[in-house]
């Protein structure tokens, strides 16, 4: 499904101040695969979510997509296949237009036509339906202007939004992290819902190791641009929190050193 072979990324390239955000990724992610990954501040997560998306472009190495190479496709043709949604509520939906505003222009991501075409009637019921499978009533709201609506709703409209036309592969970058913990905790339960349902293929950037634990059928752990473990369904079920922080050490030779990775499991 997505495969990406010695793919690097250097930030500040050739300065003094040269950062190897991710060296050497070599990563298969299966269909239907919901894998997990945590790691250390600045281990290069959140680069390798934004190469896949095509925001940012790779140094070195090739990107697979279905057996179609995308490594060089750019951003806005990679987002009629790809969700996205980052930890910024006002980042992924759009304040002064309303949900089904929102929707249109998601449902409209990767095609030609103009958004003015874009709200229809049957639209709206493919709107409404995406919506009810949140469970959060948005359906009963499509006229509000969605800079009303709370950070939590606003990143279950974002869920709605990346999964109105079944995308091939879904990024979420911290999703639930400037949420409050109850709100957290709901939109992370939305989330795996709609996964399962629609066994939808994911790669979840967290911070929250019980989270990487308890959700996906694969977690994988990075450290200074590598990926230093790769875990499946059966080990996964039989680790604990401290399991990972020892065998984060063991594979890195490093100290954790993420606090809000830390700080997470007492939320
Ligand atoms: N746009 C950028 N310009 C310069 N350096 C960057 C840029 N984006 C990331 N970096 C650097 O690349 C490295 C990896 O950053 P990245 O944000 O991918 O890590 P991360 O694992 O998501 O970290 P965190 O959990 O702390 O958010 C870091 O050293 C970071 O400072």
């Amino acid at each position: 499904m997505i495969r990406l072979e010695g793919v690097s990324k250097y930030f500040f390239a050739g300065t003094p101040n040269q950062v190897k955000a991710l060296d050497n990724i070599n990563l298969h992610i299966r269909p239907g695969d919901f894998v997990t990954v945590i790691g250390s501040n600045g281990a290069g997560k959140s680069t390798l979510l934004n190469v896949i998306a095509g925001v940012i472009e790779v140094d070195e190495g090739r990107i697979e997509l279905d057996g179609k190479d995308v490594t060089d496709q750019p951003e806005y043709r990679r987002a009629g296949f790809i969700g996205y949604i980052d930890q910024n509520p006002l980042a992924s939906t759009a304040a002064d237009m309303t949900v089904e505003e929102n929707l249109a222009m998601a449902f409209m991501r990767g095609k030609r036509r103009g958004l003015s075409r874009a709200v229809t009637g049957s639209r709206v019921m493919a709107f409404k339906n995406a919506l009810s499978q949140i469970g959060m009533g948005l359906e009963n709201r499509l006229k509000v202007p969605v800079g009303t609506l709370s950070g939590g709703q606003r990143q279950a409209l974002a869920l709605a939004m990346a999964t109105v036309v079944q995308p091939k592969l879904l990024l979420l970058d911290e999703h639930t992290a400037a949420l409050d913990p109850k709100a957290a905790r709901l939109i992370m339960d939305i989330t795996d819902r709609l996964i399962r349902t629609n066994k939808l293929t994911t790669l979840m950037v967290t911070h929250n190791m019980e989270q990487a634990l308890r959700y996906g059928n694969r977690l994988i752990m990075m450290h200074r641009g590598k990926i230093i473990l790769d875990v499946g369904p059966h080990e996964k079920q039989r680790l604990s929190v401290p399991d990972l922080v020892k065998r984060f050490t063991q594979s890195s030779g490093d100290v954790f050193d993420d606090d809000r990775v830390l700080l997470a499991q007492v939320e």
